[in-house]
């Protein structure tokens, strides 16, 4: 029996493995449903994602109404940060003070910033008071003079329009538009939790890591977490941690009888724990993209995908909140070879919850996830109004001059509110930056999952730590917000 169990060796999970194996009289195994690459010379230079192939998941979700669709989903030794797009930005200070007003001061930005000093090493601004200048996750930026044409265009396009040039958009109020921070080494491999916190654990006679190996469910006796099933095997435990990550953690909760008792009775699962949370309060990012053709020879091949992010504080129409962000991708468009300019705007904070909840007992049946996105009042008005704006910074002289067409937008259809509502429900995807689910709280709280130091409220021996528990949004793309998380949480243990 091994003292702590980690379920899910991905990007906060291979962070929690590093900081608890460091304590040698600790035992930890650490259990991942996809392949580990324990060799970083045998890694595929490129981990796709996408519909089951490659290093995925294959699930899929109801984005907007009536609308489903592939929900990308890391299943490898990494998690989601093995696949994804490098973008390492940090939430904002308010988003923590809101969720230690919820009764849980430990996770204030005061509290956080130490953990986001640590996980990181700055390459720019090492001796920022707010950065960390040896941390295990390299961040590096672009730099502003060797930017992109097209990517110059937006900045400058940005600019124009009155936003502050940040050049550290990870400085802690940092509103405006900036190079875009990523977690990268310098010969520009990804630096991803497996290699930058994991590998160099590996060697630890108290660590174990298991990869091609999916937990059935956690086993629960007499209201404590002892251990877990794998494929009929029961492997024991003193602790389990769950880090499967949103939408798996909540997932795997379901499965193993914790949830909404009355949900759960109608699948045919026994009720371990009555917690009606779980499941509830999933958010996610809606993104949109202005798609355009590109004059020939305007994007160079082999330019990066993106380089500059800006975060909005005011825009007509729209009370400020620093919640939506701008973003442009240039290269081949998904599926085909021809190079596009996209430009992206996202929502870091809407209202809208989404929902995860299972068909049926078999782990094999995939689990049904309702993103929400629109369902609460307002959420698609803000979207249209911060697509608009978009459409100001795209056809602005800077970046036109860089753009062939428009291939489905003109004046006519953005200016016209019921055409526009229309394509943004139509064309709305996943940020995929999923969080809650198991949502941290008190436990006078009904929707509360676990409790300030990540305890499955009412099941002893039992956490879970991923993004699953985060009860507000975050504005950011999540990824450096998963480890900062995975290292205050692991302080806690
Ligand atoms: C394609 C893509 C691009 C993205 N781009 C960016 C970006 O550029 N910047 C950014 O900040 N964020 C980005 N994100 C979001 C960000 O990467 C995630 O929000 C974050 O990494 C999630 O971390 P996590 O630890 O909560 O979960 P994960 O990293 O998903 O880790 C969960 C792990 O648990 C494993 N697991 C699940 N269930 C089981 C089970 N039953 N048994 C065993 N193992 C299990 C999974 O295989 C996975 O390895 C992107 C996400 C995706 C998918």
């Amino acid at each position: 029996m091994v003292d702590v169990l980690i379920i899910g060796a991905g990007t906060a999970g291979c962070v929690l493995a590093a900081r608890l194996s460091a304590e040698p009289t600790r035992s930890v195994l650490l259990v991942e449903a996809g392949q580990d690459f324990a060799d970083r010379a045998a890694m595929p230079p490129a981990l796709t994602t996408g519909d089951g192939v490659g290093f995925d998941w294959g699930l899929s979700a109801t984005v907007t109404a009536g609308r489903t669709g592939p929900l990308a989903r890391g299943r490898v030794v990494g998690g989601c940060a093995q696949v994804n797009g490098r973008g390492a930005v940090r939430a904002m200070p308010r988003d923590y003070d809101a969720w230690a007003a919820r009764g849980m001061p430990r996770w204030s930005w005061e509290q956080m910033l130490p953990a986001y000093r640590r996980c990181e090493a700055d390459r720019d601004f090492p001796d920022a008071p707010h950065h960390g200048p040896e941390g295990p996750v390299p961040i590096v930026r672009p730099d502003r003079d060797r930017l992109t044409a097209p990517m110059a265009a937006f900045l400058e396009s940005m600019l124009d329009h009155g936003h502050d040039y940040q050049p550290d958009m990870n400085a802690p109020t940092a509103v405006g538009i900036g190079p875009y921070p990523h977690n990268q080494y310098a010969d520009g491999t990804r630096a991803s939790t497996a290699l930058t916190y994991l590998a160099p654990a590996r060697g630890r006679e108290n660590l174990v890591v298991r990869g091609d190996t999916q937990v059935d469910r956690i086993v629960v006796h007499h209201g404590r977490a002892i251990g877990v099933e794998i494929g009929g095997e029961f492997v024991g435990a003193g602790e389990v941690i769950l880090a499967a990550g949103a939408p798996l953690s909540p997932v795997l909760l379901l499965r193993s009888g914790i949830g909404p008792i009355e949900d759960l009775r109608a699948i045919g699962i026994t009720s371990q724990q009555d917690l009606p949370g779980v499941g509830r309060n999933l958010y996610d990012q809606p993104g949109a993209v202005i798609p355009a053709i590109p004059q020939p020879g305007s994007v160079p091949s082999g330019a990066p995908m993106t380089e500059v992010i800006g975060r909005l504080d005011s825009f007509p129409g729209h009370v400020p909140d620093q919640a939506f962000y701008l973003t442009l991708f240039t290269g081949p468009a998904p599926g085909g070879t021809d190079p596009m300019i996209a430009l992206m705007v996202g929502d870091f904070a809407p209202v809208s919850r989404g929902t995860i909840s299972l068909a049926g007992p078999a782990t094999g049946q995939r689990p049904i996830i309702d993103l929400g996105f629109y369902t609460a009042a307002g959420d698609l008005t803000r979207m249209r109004d911060a697509y608009r704006y978009a459409w100001t910074v795209a056809t602005h002289p800077s970046l036109a001059r860089h753009i062939a067409g428009f291939p489905m937008l003109n004046d006519q259809v953005i200016g016209d509110d019921q055409q526009l509502d229309a394509v943004l429900r139509a064309m709305t995807f996943s940020r995929l930056a999923l969080a809650g689910g198991a949502a941290m709280g008190p436990g006078d709280d009904p929707d509360a999952v676990v409790d300030e130091q990540c305890r499955v409220h009412g099941v002893e021996a039992l956490r879970v730590i991923d993004l699953s528990i985060v009860p507000v949004p975050l504005r950011s793309p999540t990824a450096l917000d998963a480890i900062a998380i995975a290292e205050h949480a692991a302080s806690m243990i």
